[in-house]
């Protein structure tokens, strides 16, 4: 399997509720997604799937050319990098930022007893660089502001050089200024030829840093539209995504989004 990341007819269901309902996707490498959708539609449950944290209810799911349910999900795991905000939550805040990083090597939250080499730790210095947070590395993870933690978290998220990155709204609870600062990091990452297969999800298109080159927009657990972001994303589809007409804009590689009023 050539793919990053390979769903095939996927359906989650809990209970009555289908979470995800004959998902059919493929990720490959070099590619930058967004998975766009309203609160509730399945983005959260869609990343778990891909994370191998989830298992589906029917369908068949292919992560790093490994079948799920054939391989031990614990020797995929440190192949993908993710940041949640329910990982985020794990994070002691007395916590060293460079500890935070480098202790991802290791699979672990909190550094205990773990001994890391000098190369791990330049490794965690050249990634907070990389990510606009190196003057961050002495503080402790508590006295971050919420951008600066975003920032920390992609860090850590690297730090394993996975093959899959999987960002869970990484922009969540920023101001402007953090949204605007996030979305030019991401764009670095992204136009990066090194970066790994890259997957977003957001719940606005603002958010879609230039270089991102796909989109999977899901409403209900389903997939509404998916592709090339130039093809897939129009008005037509993102207003289907949200379930209200809305007014696409697109300058200097970013997008904007309003309701379309009606008048007369
Ligand atoms: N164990 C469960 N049983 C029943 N329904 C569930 C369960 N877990 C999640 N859901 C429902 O599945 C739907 C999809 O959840 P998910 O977290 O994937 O959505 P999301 O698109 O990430 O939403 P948000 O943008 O609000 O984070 C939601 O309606 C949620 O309430």
């Amino acid at each position: 399997m050539s793919a990053v990341l390979e769903l095939a007819d996927v359906t989650i269901r809990r209970g009555d509720a289908v979470l995800l309902d004959r998902v059919t996707w493929v990720v490959k490498p070099g590619e930058r997604w967004v998975v766009l959708g309203s609160n509730g539609a399945g983005k959260t449950t869609l990343l778990q799937v891909a994370a191998a944290q989830l298992y589906p209810t029917s369908g068949a799911v292919g992560v790093l050319g490994e079948l799920i349910g054939t391989v031990d999900v614990f020797d995929l795991r440190p192949r993908i990098g993710l940041t949640s905000a329910a990982l985020a939550e794990r994070i002691p805040r007395g916590e060293k930022v460079s500890d935070v990083v480098v202790s991802a090597s290791y699979a672990v939250v909190g550094r205990w007893r773990e001994q890391y080499d000098d190369l791990d730790h330049d490794r965690a210095r050249s990634l907070l660089r990389e990510v606009r947070a190196d003057k961050l590395a002495d503080r402790t993870f508590g006295t971050l502001s919420e951008g600066e933690r975003k920032r920390v978290q992609i860090a850590r998220a690297l730090m394993t050089d996975p093959e899959l990155l999987l960002l869970d709204e990484p922009a969540a609870g920023l101001d402007l200024g953090g949204r605007e600062d996030l979305v030019s990091t991401l764009s670095v990452l992204a136009y990066d030829p090194s970066s790994p297969a890259t997957v977003l999800v957001s719940h606005h298109v603002e958010e879609i840093p230039p270089g991102f080159t796909h989109v999977l927009m899901l409403r209900e657990g389903r997939v509404v539209a998916q592709g090339p972001i130039e093809a897939a994303l129009t008005p037509e589809t993102l207003s289907a995504t949200f379930g209200m007409p809305l007014v696409l804009e697109h300058h200097d590689g970013r997008f904007a989004a309003r309701r379309r009023l009606h008048r007369g």
